[in-house]
């Protein structure tokens, strides 16, 4: 592979793991321009070494750049290829690691002249915690990367797309953007909101907080670990995946009524089934992919 130029347009966890992963597998065969917005967070990045250089000026960052990843939250994606466009070089190609992808692709698709391509994509795999410094070279190994498959990259594009992708160390697999989106929102979108939802509850009740976290064990933590992420990536993941996120909440809302009615009914029965159900799903999902678990 010839000397690869990258921009990382927002040097964060995703960002700067993607660059941190590529330094380690390309070293000098990569150079690595990030676009940061303060001082500080240019800093960081160069002494993490998640890029090579860093900037706030976006045309500078851009202009050599074979392949610019966009990973700042989702609603700044679409304002930032505006601003990038008029800077890239002929057969640039753009991909971005938002989580919904729908919204991305219907909103960047007609601003591309026929000589930029968009690889859209998706990596399956994150933390609670956000920034640069939580960024690491292996947050991507044997984690799930999604590539979509509506492209008009030419296909020796999409496989030097590919080649780069694959050495995050991440499995790549396809997947048709509609149906991206309807996954994603079942296993990463409706578990946040969920999660959110748990600790929520801890303020809207009557009981004395601090009496009830005293009590917490594993189980609080482990169904809440995801409320802990970044508000603003959340609330644009919501705002741009918002029909398949509500009408899977509204199923969530629908399961949940059923147990209400089963206890209610004081249906012991019923209660054992939907726990017994729910045990086995999960159970046989960790014997074929506990990998899968591993986030
Ligand atoms: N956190 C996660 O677990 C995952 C996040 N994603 C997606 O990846 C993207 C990035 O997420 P994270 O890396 O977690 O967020 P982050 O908050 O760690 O990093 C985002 C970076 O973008 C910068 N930024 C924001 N707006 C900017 C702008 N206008 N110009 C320049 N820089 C800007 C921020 O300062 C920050 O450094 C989001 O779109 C998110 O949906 C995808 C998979 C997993
Ligand atoms: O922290 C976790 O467990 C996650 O679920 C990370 C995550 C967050 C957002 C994504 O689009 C993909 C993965």
């Amino acid at each position: 592979m010839a000397k690869l130029n990258l921009a990382i347009i927002g040097v964060g966890l995703i960002g700067g793991s993607f660059g941190l992963a590529l330094k380690d597998k390309l070293g000098e065969d990569v150079h690595i321009r990030g676009l940061c917005r303060h001082k500080e967070s240019m800093d960081a990045a160069v002494k993490l070494g998640a890029v090579d250089e860093a900037s706030d000026d976006v045309a500078w960052v851009v202009k050599d750049a074979d392949l610019v990843y966009l990973s700042t939250p989702v609603l700044q994606m679409v304002p930032m290829v505006k601003q990038i466009l008029p800077h890239l070089k002929k057969g640039a190609v753009i991909t971005d690691a938002g989580s919904t992808k729908k919204f991305l692709m219907d909103s960047i698709t007609p601003l591309l002249p026929d000589d930029i391509y968009y690889i859209s994509a998706h990596p399956m795999t994150g933390k609670e915690k956000s920034g640069v410094s939580a960024a690491g070279k292996d947050l991507f190994l044997n984690k799930c990367y999604v590539i979509i498959k509506e492209t008009a990259a030419p296909p020796d594009v999409v496989k030097w797309f590919e080649d780069i992708m694959t050495l995050t160390g991440a499995n790549l697999t396809t997947l048709p953007v509609a149906q991206h989106d309807r996954c994603a929102s079942i296993i990463s979108h409706v578990p946040h909101v969920a999660a959110a939802a748990l600790v929520t509850l801890l303020e809207r009740s009557d009981e004395d907080m601090k009496s009830c976290i005293k009590l917490a064990g594993g189980g609080f933590k482990d169904t809440t670990r995801i409320a802990s992420s970044n508000a603003d990536m959340w609330a644009d993941i919501c705002m741009t995946n918002a029909d398949a996120i509500t009408a899977h909440l509204r199923e969530v809302q629908s399961i949940l009524d059923d147990v209400i009615k089963y206890m209610e009914a004081k249906d012991r029965q019923k209660i054992h089934d939907y726990f017994l159900k729910a045990k086995k799903r999960r159970d046989s999902i960790l014997d074929t992919a506990e990998e899968l678990f591993e986030i």
